[in-house]
Order: C-alpha cells, then structure tokens, then sequence
C-alpha cells in the first residue's frame, strides 16, 4: 500500500501545475485547502455510509478516492508520505517497547505523575490570559 500511496503522491506532485480546466488535481490546487478538506470529509463520510449499509464493492471505490484525497491534502500541507510511514515507524517500536514490558507494568502509566497536566493556581491562569 505505501507503495502505491508513493506513487500516487507523485502523481498528484506532476499534475498539481497542470491546466485546471483539464486536470481535477490542479483544480483542487486552485481552489485551496478548503475545498481540499471538504472533497476529504466528502470521501470519509460516503465510505462510513457504504460501510454501515454493508456495501463492500463501494467501500473498496470510495476508499481509493478518500486516499487520493487525502494525498492532495497532504502535498498542499507540504507532508510527504514518508512523514507518515515515519510516524507510523515510531508508534510500532513505541509498541514493540510496550510488549517488552513486564505483564504486571500493562496498562499502567510508566510514571503515574508524568501524564499528568502540571497543576496551575487560578491567579496565574488569570494573569496568562489576559496577558
Ligand atoms: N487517483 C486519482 C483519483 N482517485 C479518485 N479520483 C477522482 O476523484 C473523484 C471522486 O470525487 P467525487 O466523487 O467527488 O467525483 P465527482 O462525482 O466527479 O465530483 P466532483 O469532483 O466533480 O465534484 C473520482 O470520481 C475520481 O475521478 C482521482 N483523480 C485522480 N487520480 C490520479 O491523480 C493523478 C492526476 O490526475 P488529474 O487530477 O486527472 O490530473 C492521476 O495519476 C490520476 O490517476
């Protein structure tokens, strides 16, 4: 799938400067991040749907048009597909540490007090505020 995405990616690099009229990819770049995220939650909202009716052959289409979607809001967020594998890379060894854990350390915090937001008098949250 990475695979695949790359290529997309690419693809959607190559057409980004083409002409409007002809290229949907370039139309989208013209028209901006906002119609970007609309066409997105669009693609997101019809997979959900197909999905919850039990419509397999229209989840697999309306998948492959959320991931081209999501490419072109990607190349116009500047992220690259690798950033995301990478990212993806981080969480999977943060798992693969988890695993390492001894059974009795599963599902409690490392350190109880680390994860919790640092505690801040009212008067000082008064003060940022209005800062
Ligand atoms: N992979 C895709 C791709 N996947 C999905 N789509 C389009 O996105 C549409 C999904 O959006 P919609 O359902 O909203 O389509 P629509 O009903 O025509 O609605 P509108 O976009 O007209 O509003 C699909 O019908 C496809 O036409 C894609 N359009 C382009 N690409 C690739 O992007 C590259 C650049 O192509 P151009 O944009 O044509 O230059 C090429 O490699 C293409 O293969």
């Amino acid at each position: 799938m990475a695979d695949s995405l790359d290529r997309l990616y690419q693809a959607v690099l190559a057409a980004r400067d083409l002409d409007p009229a002809t290229s949907r990819t370039a139309r989208l770049f013209q028209r901006g991040s906002g119609k970007m995220a609309k066409k997105l939650a669009e693609e997101a909202i019809e997979v959900v749907i197909d999905a919850v009716n039990g419509n397999r052959e229209a989840v697999i289409r309306e998948s492959a048009d959320l991931l081209y979607n999501l490419t072109v809001l990607w190349a116009s967020a500047g992220v690259r597909p690798e950033d995301v594998w990478a990212e993806m890379r981080r969480r999977e060894n943060l798992l693969g540490i988890a695993e390492k854990l001894p059974k009795s350390r599963i599902g409690k915090p490392a350190a109880p007090h680390a994860t919790r937001r640092p505690v801040i008098p009212q008067e000082a949250r008064a003060v940022r505020k209005h800062r």
